[in-house]
């Protein structure tokens, strides 16, 4: 069995690249976390109407939920999902639990920080190390069991985080496969296709719980600086604070409208690379904001590590080498573009 820390336990991590700000005692944006002004004002949270989002909510009990999902798919690379069957109150525990976590003092997280090959624990984004400049930005992620961690962070109180944790993976899992299910459909892959797709006997999905503090001078900071997740299919939960922008070729950076109870589904590398670019691996960033202590929680889902990925069978010109997964995920741990590098 290969874990994500074997995959990218090659690439080991220095401090600054695994260590937040110390948001407690931070008054303004260092110089090691100023960033030159994007193309456009990273501030500019505006508000819209659900009409103004690019991206399509769809209604998960709609009959034609599948039809919409596809052109989204093939469109956007990223859409958001209602009606999908994860408790309301899971939903509001799983907030609620983060914001638990990333209120204790600084010192407090830093006792289950990330080793520096390692994935789980309390940390900065994995994509620090591509980028000369830190982000405004504190994580903790979750693979397998959170017991550990949780027992240093509340010694007499770590079941509630677990318990809430171990839910939410589960339902995630469920609701994973069935989208999975809908969006292979689309593009006729076959039923030994679909199984390598959601099944994850030997890896455990990452869990990673973003925290985006309130920021004093936002157009100078980056939450999280774009790019494109490396497995098939992100889950994301992003509260009711907007925050998430995706890009799109011709009009440039686009804000995802937070939607109550919604989750946004945005498709990965794997997915683009097993659809043969049918699909868009999309890039994706997070905002800061000035008032607002945003949080976000990620589930990333993938196939066995020790498995191939490659455009589907039915794809008479593949556009991407073959490759074992781990191979993927360690190239991506070192190139940001790793796509770029097994194009055919
Ligand atoms: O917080 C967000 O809106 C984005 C999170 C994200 O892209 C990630 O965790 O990979
Ligand atoms: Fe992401």
């Amino acid at each position: 069995m290969t874990t994500l820390l074997e995959v990218s336990g090659n690439d080991p991590m220095t401090d600054h690249h695994i260590i937040p700000l110390d948001f407690d005692s931070i008054d303004g944006v260092p110089e090691s976390h100023s960033w030159p002004p994007f193309d456009e004002p990273l501030n500019k949270i505006q508000t819209c109407d659900l009409q103004d989002s690019l991206i399509p909510v769809i209604d998960l009990t709609n009959s034609k939920a599948m039809n919409l999902i596809g052109q989204a798919c093939k469109q956007w690379g990223m859409f958001q999902v209602i009606n999908h069957g994860v408790p309301s109150n899971l939903v509001k525990k799983i907030e609620s639990e983060s914001r638990r976590l990333f209120a204790l003092p600084t010192h407090e997280k830093r006792r289950v920080l990330r080793s520096s090959n390692g994935v789980s624990g309390y940390g900065s984004a994995r994509i620090s190390h591509y980028f000369d400049k830190g982000m405004w930005h504190e994580g903790f992620t979750i693979m397998g069991s959170c017991v550990d961690d949780a027992k240093v962070l509340w010694p007499h109180d770590f079941q509630r985080f677990c318990d809430t944790m171990d839910a939410y993976q589960n339902q995630m899992k469920q609701l994973t496969h069935k989208l999975l299910l809908m969006i292979l459909e689309t593009i006729d892959a076959t039923q030994e296709e679909i199984d390598w797709a959601i099944s994850t006997h030997d890896s455990r999905s990452p869990l990673q719980l973003n925290s985006y503090p309130p920021c004093p001078n936002p157009s100078h900071a980056v939450g999280l600086a774009p790019h494109t997740d490396s497995l098939l299919l992100t889950l994301l939960h992003q509260g009711d604070i907007n925050g998430l922008e995706f890009f799109v070729d011709g009009l440039g950076w686009r804000h995802v409208q937070a939607v109550e109870g919604a989750f946004v589904v945005n498709l990965g590398d794997l997915l683009h690379i097993f659809s043969n670019a049918k699909f868009p691996s999309v890039s994706h960033r997070a905002v800061v904001n000035q008032s607002k202590h945003r949080i976000s929680v990620a589930y990333f889902h993938g196939p066995p590590f020790e498995s191939r990925v490659a455009p589907s069978a039915k794809f008479q010109k593949p556009r991407f080498k073959s490759l074992l997964v781990k191979e993927y995920l360690s190239l991506k741990s070192k190139h940001c573009d790793a796509l770029s590098l097994i194009q055919t």
